[in-house]
């Protein structure tokens, strides 16, 4: 998937996968997310925001899941703030260990462009439920 955020645009708190060791209603197969940043190389993550914010596991690890599809807790630190810088590549796990957010875009005229790669647990069927979303279909030049 390529995405394109604007000015304003970001992408609130979530997990790519709502899924607990495999299991859960809302399990859609997603193992490992990898998101590379193709925007401008003058990008300045402290003026132009965008930055990619991962929190800690939304469920203690190491303790039974609770498999049911769970809330994504809003009181857990940040751990870390990736500048979205031209040619970078961030790895990190769909489910419930890597919950993530997508600060706003503070610079007007900007594009914040991410392909987004999802490797898949094939054993997995596609849950019905589960489409891949079409939001802002413009081709935009670089
Ligand atoms: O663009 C990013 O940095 C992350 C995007 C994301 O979280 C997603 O597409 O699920
Ligand atoms: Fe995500």
């Amino acid at each position: 998937m390529v995405a394109r955020y604007g000015y304003g645009d970001a992408f609130a708190r979530h997990v790519d996968n709502n899924c607990c060791r495999g299991q859960g209603e809302l399990c859609n197969g997603r193992v490992l997310t990898t998101v590379y940043y193709m925007q401008d190389a003058d990008w300045d993550a402290e003026t132009d925001g965008g930055c990619l914010r991962l929190f800690g596991s939304q469920q203690p690890l190491g303790e039974p899941m609770d498999t049911a599809a769970t809330p994504l807790a809003d009181d857990t630190p940040a751990r870390l703030d990736v500048a979205p810088l031209m040619d970078r590549l961030v790895l990190f796990l769909s489910d419930f260990r890597c919950p993530h957010e997508v600060l706003p875009v503070r610079r007007r005229e900007a594009n914040r462009f991410a392909t987004t790669i999802w490797y898949w647990n094939g054993d997995i069927p596609i849950p019905p439920w589960w489409q891949p979303e079409v939001h802002d279909c413009q081709l935009v030049e670089v």
